[in-house]
């Protein structure tokens, strides 16, 4: 393989070693994940190893994608078979297969964020415990914490009376998803742990069907995913991962270092391979995140080194703003500015934070200057209430044991089925040992005929209405396309006409299931389980649109193995990064410190280190101090950007009064600045339907607008970027039609 050339001695050493358990530890951009991707090509097209018998793991699908598309690259031809994906989307393809093994239908769904919640306070009230003692996010954490530990609700260790509480929630959490059909995402790893596991039959099979595993950010794993690796392993024992323990920043999902630890103790044979060149960043950039780095204990000291063609490079620029509000200007002036000097692309800058609160700010300056940016994060339009609804309602379709979706639309339009006959239905349910969906499409098929109907009641006859329909759909998702039956669905519950109210809200909603069901269409040759899976697999980076040159707004944590010629990492007051949560705990602090470091190292050029001495909060100022972490980056790798602040080497003693003060108004708005200069807008301008055009993004579909704080917002569908909220008076929109 020609490209074999485009790697350094180490660099090749790994990608063409020899069979058996090899380990590749280095730091950040020194082309562990190009090694990874070479190794799936050599192995390829050097050892004729056949694409189905390869296992990839990385840590985003996003990741996965670019995997794919440039190992398809290196070897000109696609790779159909090979098994790529991150460790949630490859357990829920092998429990796919196995489903046969599992206390689950077939159809079973993978329950997000909110029915996972929905769950635990139901499992709550099924024991009668106080929501208030035991919040339910926290005995969540401590459930998932199990799972990815791999202790199964009878092994829950209940030294305390608050952890024997925790265990009888799990018991029963678990009985109520198996009740649903569903898991949640903890479950995926465990299941299929279990699976393999237990069943040497199907162990044996995976096993010796994956002659090569590769595994990328293995510092990042949880003992359930090392555990499952190394069943699947078992076998051929070609295990190839790379990590840095330096980058670990999942600890709070379970992520676990010592995995590295453990795969060098169950691997006495491993070859281990380091590597030293950073093909990524300049020297000070390097400089200023080893300062960074070097702080915390018990890790091997490395040294990152730069290319020549990288250099020394530029100083990190420091930024001071007087408040938040003009921490957001800064951000966004300092690109415009670059790049109206032609001296950036707008796709080269990236915005970190440490919450996803910090966004708001940020997308309010970006907005108000009418710079188009790209948000990696939840995408808020599945937060959507009518969007909500046609997943629970293609959710049953699949699955019609799955409680939680019935529970959310069993009454959505209303139907008259109200309080009463639910918990009629749920006692019959429970009585019967039967899912209430399952019931429900009986009573449909079969009316008085049906055994349930007698134990119904007045009930039976209005949940038969609802049975039939839903049997209905449930046969036909085999017979017609999935956006087909979605029209179905929307038309038999005169759905548009229960949310559609004609005000401008109502337009907004059918807008975005219009939306939805155009997603439907993408998903018409794979159908309604890969659509469902797809749904409840994004991950915070596949929110990411691709091939827009924009800014990137994203997270620390989500910035993780990717780069950026120029980073801005904001919000350097000790609180946000270290965050206040950790201040007490050195474990945490250490992750604090490793999340900088990963945040400073996504940089290939020039980073800005930007912080606000007052930040807002529920309308008021508060000071806050800079990040301690600033502290151990050395004076001389560092510039102040003039039009801040001036700060002094030891930032925390020094008296505020004594800075000097010279913010303008320039660079930021505080609140009341942030009112509009115009006259106020009261009435609408643009209604929903309207055609659109926008400086920077082009045209698009008016979907919504309103008029707050005296100032008419409007959503936008562009056909360049998708949805937008813009301010009309600052983002000089013509009308089209
Ligand atoms: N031998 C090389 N020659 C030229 N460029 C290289 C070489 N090795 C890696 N690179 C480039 O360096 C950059 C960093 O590589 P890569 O992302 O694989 O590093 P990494 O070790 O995975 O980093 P991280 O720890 O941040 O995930 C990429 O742009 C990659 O293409
Ligand atoms: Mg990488």
């Amino acid at each position: 393989m020609d490209s074999l050339e485009h790697l350094n001695p180490q660099q090749r050493a790994a990608v063409t070693a020899s069979a058996g358990p090899v380990l590749v530890l280095a730091g950040p951009g020194s082309g562990k994940t190009r090694v990874l991707t070479f190794r799936i090509g050599y192995l390829l097209s050097q050892l004729g190893v056949a694409p189905h018998h390869i296992l990839a793991v990385t840590f985003t699908n996003k990741a996965a994608r670019e995997m794919q598309s440039r190992v398809e690259k290196l070897l000109g031809h696609s790779l159909q078979g090979m098994w790529l994906g991150t460790f949630h989307a490859i357990c829920a393809r092998i429990l796919r297969r196995e489903q046969q093994y599992l206390p689950l239908d077939a159809n079973f769904v993978i329950f997000d964020e909110d029915d996972q919640q929905a769950l635990i306070k139901r499992a709550l009230r099924d024991l009668n415990l106080d929501e208030k003692l035991y919040r339910p996010t926290s005995v969540h954490a401590a459930i998932s914490n199990a799972k990815n530990n791999l202790i199964l609700p009878e092994d829950y260790p209940t030294a305390t009376y608050r952890d024997e509480v925790v265990a009888r929630v799990y018991k029963r959490y678990q009985e109520l998803l198996v009740s649903s059909n569903a898991v949640d995402f903890d479950d995926l790893l465990l299941y299929a742990w279990k699976l393999l596991n237990e069943f040497s039959t199907v162990r044996e099979q995976y096993a010796r069907r994956f002659e090569h595993i590769l595994v990328d950010e293995f510092q990042d794993t949880n003992l359930a995913q090392y555990e499952l690796v190394k069943l699947l392993a078992s076998y051929h024992r070609n295990l190839f991962v790379v990590g840095d323990e330096d980058q670990s920043i999942y600890r709070w999902r379970g992520a676990d270092y010592r995995n590295v630890l453990r795969f060098e103790e169950d691997f006495p044979d491993r070859q281990k391979i380091l590597l030293e060149q950073n093909y990524r960043s300049t020297q000070r950039v390097l400089d200023a995140a080893q300062a960074v780095i070097n702080r915390n204990r018990n890790r091997t000291p490395k040294r990152l080194k730069s290319t020549p063609e990288h250099g020394e490079g530029e100083k990190l620029v420091l930024y001071e703003a007087v408040d938040d509000y003009g921490e957001a200007a800064f951000v966004v002036d300092t690109i415009q500015q670059l790049v109206a000097g032609g001296k950036a692309r707008p796709g080269d800058f990236a915005i970190m934070y440490r919450t996803n609160a910090q966004s708001r700010l940020l997308e309010e300056a970006f907005l108000r200057a009418g710079v188009p940016y790209r948000l990696v994060g939840a995408m808020r339009f599945y937060g959507r209430r009518e969007v909500k609804d046609m997943i629970a309602y293609l959710r049953l379709v699949q699955n019609p044991a799955d409680e939680a979706s019935l529970g959310r639309v069993i009454n959505v339009p209303p139907r008259g089925i109200g309080d009463k006959s639910q918990l009629a239905l749920q006692m019959e349910a429970q009585r019967t040992g039967r899912s209430a969906g399952l019931i429900l499409m009986e009573l449909g098929r079969e009316g008085k005929d049906s055994p349930h109907w007698q134990a119904l009641g007045r009930n039976a006859s209005l949940l038969a209405d609802f049975g039939s329909l839903l049997g209905e759909w449930h046969r036909l998702k085999d017979e017609i396309s999935l956006p087909s039956l979605f029209q179905r669905i929307l038309n038999d519950l005169a759905y548009r006409e229960y949310i559609d109210d004609n005000t401008e809200e109502g337009q907004s909603r059918w807008e975005n299931v219009q939306e939805l069901l155009r997603i439907a269409y993408e998903y018409e040759e794979k159908g309604l389980t890969a659509f469902l899976e797809n749904l409840a697999l994004v991950s915070d980076q596949d929110t990411l649109p691709e091939n827009v040159e924009a800014p990137t707004l994203l997270t620390l944590h989500a910035a993780k193995g990717l780069e950026f010629p120029i980073v801005f990492i904001t919000g350097l007051d000790d609180g946000l990064i270290p965050h206040n949560r950790s201040l007490d705990d050195p474990e945490a602090m250490a992750e604090e410190r490793r999340l900088f470091y990963v945040g400073l190292t996504r940089a290939k050029k020039r980073v800005y280190l930007v912080r606000a001495a007052q930040r807002s909060t529920y309308g008021s100022f508060q000071d806050s101090i800079p990040s301690r972490f600033l502290k151990d980056i050395p004076a001389d790798l560092i510039q102040q950007d003039g039009r801040g602040r001036r700060m002094g080497r030891s930032w925390q003693s020094e008296s505020r009064r004594s800075w000097d003060d010279n913010y303008a108004g320039t660079w930021g708005s505080r609140p009341e600045r942030a009112k509009p200069s115009h006259a106020p807008i009261l009435q609408p301008r643009f209604k929903p339907g309207m055609r659109v055009k926008h400086p920077s993004w082009g045209e698009g579909l008016v979907v919504d607008s309103r008029i707050q704080d005296e100032d008419e917002t409007v959503d936008i569908f562009f056909d360049s970027v998708g949805f937008k909220r813009v301010i009309a008076s600052i983002a000089n929109l013509e009308i089209l039609s």
